[in-house]
């Protein structure tokens, strides 16, 4: 698989290192990537062995067949849907621009009448398949997702002990905290929308790790799911996890067992 990459910080720059240095998925490797920095262009490209480009045209006509976005949520706006348009699958990682679903609806029709595929890694968190499963059948009548991360990843403010910081829905969490609170999106995607999907976001003073605590409920029963993910060494608002799903997502896309 010949891939495109859209940003080259801490996910973009852990998806080049696994592709493309260390063999994770053997038959898939990052071919381009789209950045705007041109002064690094020189010592990455040594480093992983891409072609780096800071012109959109020049990144589209490249020899690619996915386009991984890992910018931010701004830069799916720009982008998705040229990228579809090209005739190219997409892996969203700040699924966060589809709390917008005018630009959500916009980007399944186009992918459908290209006959693309958009892929939505489930991030920093799981338990998706339960949402799906359980939203399919109308047994799912309430999930929430409360947030806890070091305070100096979501407040300037001096945090003694902890402080909630958001209290209400999906869709103004990720307007007020974009580049924190993607993960209350992509539940919503798969479970009851983001108008209905509650969200606390807490900034505490005591954690090192990003913690993501889920509850569901419905005739179903009830789930319950605990998430403290390390966070990636340089962007500390990030989890590791968030980089290993896309890994997963790339590795099942042409599998013919499918898990889960
Ligand atoms: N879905 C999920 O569970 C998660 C999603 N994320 C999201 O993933 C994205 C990437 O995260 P990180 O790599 O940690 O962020 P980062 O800040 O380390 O890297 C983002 C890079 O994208 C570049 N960039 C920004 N706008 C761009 C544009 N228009 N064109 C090209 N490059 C652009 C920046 O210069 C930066 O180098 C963020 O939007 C983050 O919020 C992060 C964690 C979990
Ligand atoms: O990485 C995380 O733990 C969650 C995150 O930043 C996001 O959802 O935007």
């Amino acid at each position: 698989m010949k891939i495109g990459l859209i940003g080259c910080g801490n996910i973009g720059k852990f998806l080049l290192q696994s592709l493309n240095c260390d063999g994770f998925l053997p038959d898939s490797r990052i071919e381009t990537v789209y950045m705007r920095k041109k002064q690094s262009f020189k010592e990455l490209s040594e480093r992983y062995g891409s072609h780096f480009c800071d012109d959109f045209g020049d990144f589209l006509q490249s020899d690619i067949d996915l386009v991984i976005e890992a910018a931010t949520i701004q830069a799916v706006r720009l982008y998705a849907r040229t990228v579809i348009e090209h005739g190219k699958d997409l892996l969203i990682i700040s699924v966060g621009a589809l709390a917008d679903n005018g630009l959500f609806k916009q980007l399944k029709q186009l992918s459908e009448l290209k006959g693309n595929k958009i892929h939505l890694p489930s991030g920093a968190i799981g338990g998706l398949d339960v949402l799906k499963a359980t939203q399919l059948t109308g047994q799912l009548e309430s999930v929430t997702i409360t947030t806890r991360k070091p305070a100096a990843s979501l407040t300037d403010k001096a945090v003694d002990n902890e402080l909630t910081l958001f209290d209400g829905p999906a869709f103004e969490a990720i307007r007020q905290f974009p580049k924190n609170i993607n993960v209350s999106i992509i539940l919503s995607l798969a479970g009851l929308g983001a108008e209905k999907t509650k969200v606390r976001i807490i900034a505490d003073s005591n954690v090192t790790k990003n913690i993501h605590c889920i509850e569901a409920t419905g005739p179903f029963g009830k789930f319950n799911l605990n998430i403290e993910n390390n966070p990636m060494p340089n962007n500390p608002k990030t989890s590791y996890l968030a980089g290993l799903s896309i890994l997963s997502t790339l590795k099942c896309r042409h599998e013919a067992l499918e898990i889960g």
